[in-house]
């Protein structure tokens, strides 16, 4: 009944200590105000008079008062400590996925991530301010009461005891049920959230295919999925509070025939027959609370859960202690028979038995056809994928993923459709190198062919750009990111993942006299489908189907009219 993920928020083990506490201490006041309320009662009933009753009326108060205050902190302490708790888990997340990388996202929904981030920590925070105090209660304030009961009443206490478990059977059967409810209404939650941000994105290709009425219809069936699923977790919930309201207000109605029959026999006195009958809505309220709220929080359960299986994800190998120093003329790059699958624990790989070595600076160029690996590749290298084995050696050192630090601040990436920050186009250019002066941004703007572009801008370089801003065109975006490259020269190594595939002849033959000169010096991995710029390159990788079926440079790999050849000649007749 306890959800096990409790355990792994922070600080959760004293704060259930705090709050069972305060059950007992509810609990104690309860019992105070049932036990006093009734003295006064039963002594009116006796013939004494009122203004003799005033101590223990005000004790009741008291008690009364201070059942309140002890809820009132004790919710104010929880609001402040699940607010706290679902930004840690937040953090927790976000710092797990950006260790994970875009892989993970892309797999799991971006949709679905930012979702989870957003929406679903405040769900989490709403189930901790709910649940925790519901669970300790009902653990600890029943039994207290039902103690008190038996000193009173034993036949009272066995009819408490015996419907307690009752109910807890029925909480159960119909729990599992709400639970299973919850759990397709969630994954509901998830494929909408993945679809209506999909939708949204490809709601210009939709209308641009003449199919954006189409897919209406296909988003109206999934939110109506999920409409369904979510009406039946709700019949489900008004179902079992129905039966659990039913069955203790049952109870209590049992104890108090019991009690009456027992008076009119005058086999027991009043105070404890009317202490007992008090007390038993109080013994089931802890139940009512925990399960009529055990709904509310099942989607907060649900994110928890998720949020705790992408804590599990294995990240990649550790690597402690590795220090790669700055790129040079005499360090040297080795992949040995290196193999790489996006998903590790299945059989396929996407990258099979690739050799290369190189050492020091050079171009080196990466062609095949769509699909035959080059960007996961360029990934690999980035360090954003990690080989099944230790199978890249840099220098001396033997590793799995180039995840490191010390490797990553030295490269400068730009992929196919590079990512533009909702910012000024400055802060865009300037992304690697915050503190760049004016005038080498301006020649990075020249260099990358956008001076005409910035002119066409409302505010020029300080136009705000990228979603919700002013759109840029796909080539114009690769431009931003070379404009990114040409920025920072300090970067040794760079990785280009068909940097010019959304520009035109011309303009790419403009641009490509202004980056070679970016080259020199450098290590740099160029994957394209263009094959003029394999001219440039000082040596040249064909994949095919995740391999390298041929390498050299490129006098070599034309004389040897093997793959490279074969590959020039399917495009040509293409
Ligand atoms: N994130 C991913 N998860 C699982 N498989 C992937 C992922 N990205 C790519 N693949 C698969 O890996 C294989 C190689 O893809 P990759 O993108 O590296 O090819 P490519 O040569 O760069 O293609 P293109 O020229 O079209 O960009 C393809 O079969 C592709 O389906």
């Amino acid at each position: 009944m306890i959800d096990k993920n409790l355990f792994r928020i922070e600080k959760i083990r004293p704060v259930l200590i705090g709050l069972a506490g305060l059950g007992v201490l509810q609990a104690l006041l309860i019992i105070g105000q049932a036990y006093f309320l009734s003295y006064a009662l039963s002594e009116l009933w006796n013939g004494a008079t009122v203004s003799a009753q005033y101590s223990k009326m005000g004790l009741f108060f008291i008690c009364f008062l201070l059942r309140q205050v002890v809820v009132f902190f004790r919710d104010r302490f929880l609001d402040r400590y699940a607010y706290e708790q679902s930004q840690v888990v937040r953090k927790q997340l976000l710092d797990k996925v950006f260790r994970l990388g875009p892989n993970f996202v892309q797999k799991e929904g971006t949709g679905n991530m930012v979702t989870m981030a957003i929406e679903g920590v405040s769900q989490i925070e709403n189930y901790l301010t709910l649940i925790l105090p519901k669970i300790t209660n009902m653990m600890i304030i029943p039994w207290i009461i039902l103690v008190f009961v038996f000193t009173q009443d034993v036949r009272s206490g066995v009819i408490l005891l015996i419907v307690f478990p009752i109910i807890i059977l029925f909480m159960i059967i119909l729990g599992y049920a709400a639970r299973a409810k919850a759990d397709r209404q969630y994954e509901g939650y998830q494929l909408l959230s993945n679809h209506f941000l999909d939708s949204l994105r490809g709601l210009q290709t939709l209308n641009f295919l003449g199919l954006s009425k189409k897919y209406e219809k296909n988003v109206y069936t999934i939110s109506e999925d999920y409409r369904k699923a979510t009406m039946s977790t709700l019949k489900i919930a008004i179902l079992s509070t129905f039966a659990l309201d039913f069955f203790t207000t049952l109870s209590v109605a049992i104890v108090a025939v019991f009690l009456g029959f027992k008076l009119m026999n005058g086999e027991m006195l009043l105070f404890p027959a009317l202490t007992t009958l008090v007390l038993a809505p109080d013994f089931f309220l802890p139940l009512r609370d925990f399960s009529s709220d055990y709904h509310a929080t099942l989607d907060g359960g649900n994110t928890l859960k998720s949020i705790f299986t992408i804590m599990d994800q294995p990240e990649f190998t550790e690597q402690e202690g590795v220090y790669l120093t700055e790129w040079q003329e005499k360090d040297t790059v080795e992949l040995d028979n290196l193999s790489l699958a996006y998903d590790p624990s299945g059989e396929k790989n996407t990258l099979t038995d690739i050799n290369f070595k190189w050492q020091g600076y050079g171009k080196i160029g990466i062609v095949g056809f769509s699909g035959s690996g080059k960007s996961t590749l360029i990934k690999l290298l980035g360090g954003f994928l990690e080989a099944r084995e230790p199978s890249i050696k840099v220098n001396e050192t033997n590793l799995s993923h180039l995840r490191l630090d010390s490797w990553q601040d030295q490269l400068l990436y730009v992929p196919q459709d590079p990512y533009i920050f909702h910012d000024s186009l400055k802060n865009n250019i300037c992304f690697y190198q915050p503190d760049a002066s004016d005038e080498s941004i301006k020649q990075a703007i020249s260099r990358a062919g956008l001076t005409e572009v910035i002119k066409e801008l409302p505010e020029g370089i300080n136009t705000v750009i990228g979603d919700a801003g002013h759109m840029l065109s796909g080539g114009q975006m690769q431009r931003v990111a070379i404009a990114r490259a040409f920025l920072d020269e300090g970067r040794q190594i760079l990785l280009f993942d068909e940097p010019t595939a959304h520009l035109d002849v011309e303009t790419e033959a403009e641009l490509k006299q202004t980056m070679l000169p970016l080259f020199d010096k450098r290590l740099v991995f160029f994957a394209t489908h263009r094959l003029h710029w394999m001219k440039e390159m000082d040596y040249i990788l064909v994949m095919k189907d995740g391999q390298i079926v041929e390498q050299g440079t490129y006098e070599d790999l034309r004389q040897r009219k093997g793959a490279y050849h074969e590959f020039v000649e399917q495009l040509k007749g293409e």
